[in-house]
């Protein structure tokens, strides 16, 4: 498969590496010192792009993905907003999009343990329920996108809880999410349910960046030649 890597930072070269070891071709790396590689006449002879690059670019590079008629994975955070106008232009235009705040497996499983919790807990008043993340000095968005789906979890399984706020609050109705930026942390997510007589936390902790890229080249292989959009419980059968 011949895979456009758009974004060439830690990501970037971490799907390399995976994706040339499986024995796919990488036709294209684009970073910010050579953008004319987005053209359709280079872009175009990819049969997948992966784009990991940063909140401010990642929309312009879908739509080129797009206009090249290329299928796109795209794990870049802090751009969720514009999602929705992406899946709108991708599913009536017959474009193939998807997006995944965490391509990890393991992250992908905790995602569904997660739910399952605050469902359990959603008759279970007498626990509040926080998170923390962690991730390491260079990141650009607080908090990780992982959290942010992670809370929409949590508030859609709670209705005690309203909305997520990114700093400490004692207001009853807000999702409390703190983010700690600690070198060289790859990303730890955890959720903790707290009453007075106990506490119940779930963690994930990346170990490395291996996860996330793996997890992107599976997502690239299953999307290529596909038109629509989709996310990692298509590509996992969750
Ligand atoms: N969904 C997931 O599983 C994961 C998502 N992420 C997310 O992926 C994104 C990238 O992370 P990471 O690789 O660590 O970040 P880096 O800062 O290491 O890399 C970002 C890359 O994007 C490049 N870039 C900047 N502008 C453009 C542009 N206009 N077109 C193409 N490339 C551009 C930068 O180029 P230059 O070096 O020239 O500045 C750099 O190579 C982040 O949003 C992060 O949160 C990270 C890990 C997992
Ligand atoms: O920037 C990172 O590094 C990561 N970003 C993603 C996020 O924002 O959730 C995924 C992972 O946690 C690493």
């Amino acid at each position: 498969m011949k895979i456009a890597l758009i974004g060439y930072g830690k990501m970037g070269k971490a799907i390399d590496a995976i994706a040339t070891a499986k024995g796919h071709e990488v036709i294209l790396r684009v970073d910010l010192n050579n953008k004319h590689l987005l053209e359709k006449e280079h872009l175009g002879q990819a049969d997948v792009a992966i784009e990991f690059s940063t909140p401010e670019t990642a929309y312009s590079n879908v739509m080129k993905c797009f206009e090249a008629n290329v299928p796109v994975v795209s794990g870049t955070t802090g751009w969720l907003e514009k999602l929705p106008e992406v899946n709108a232009i991708a599913t009536k235009e017959g474009k193939g999009f998807l997006h995944a705040t965490n391509f990890s497996i393991g992250v992908n499983i905790f995602f569904e343990v997660n739910k399952r919790l605050a469902e359990l807990m959603s008759t279970q008043p007498q626990y509040d329920v926080r998170m923390e993340e962690i991730h390491h000095t260079q990141k650009k968005d607080s908090p990780s996108g992982t959290a942010i789906t992670l809370a929409e979890q949590v508030l859609a399984g709670i209705p005690r809880k309203h909305e997520w706020i990114n700093q400490e609050s004692s207001v009853e109705d807000k999702l409390v999410i703190i983010s700690k930026r600690i070198d060289p942390a790859p990303g730890t997510h955890t959720v903790t349910y707290t009453s007075p007589i106990d506490d119940i936390s779930i963690t994930h902790t990346a170990h490395s960046r291996e996860g996330f890229a793996a997890g992107a080249v599976v997502a690239a292989e299953w999307l290529k030649g596909k038109s629509g959009v989709y996310s990692m419980k298509d590509v996992l059968n969750l």
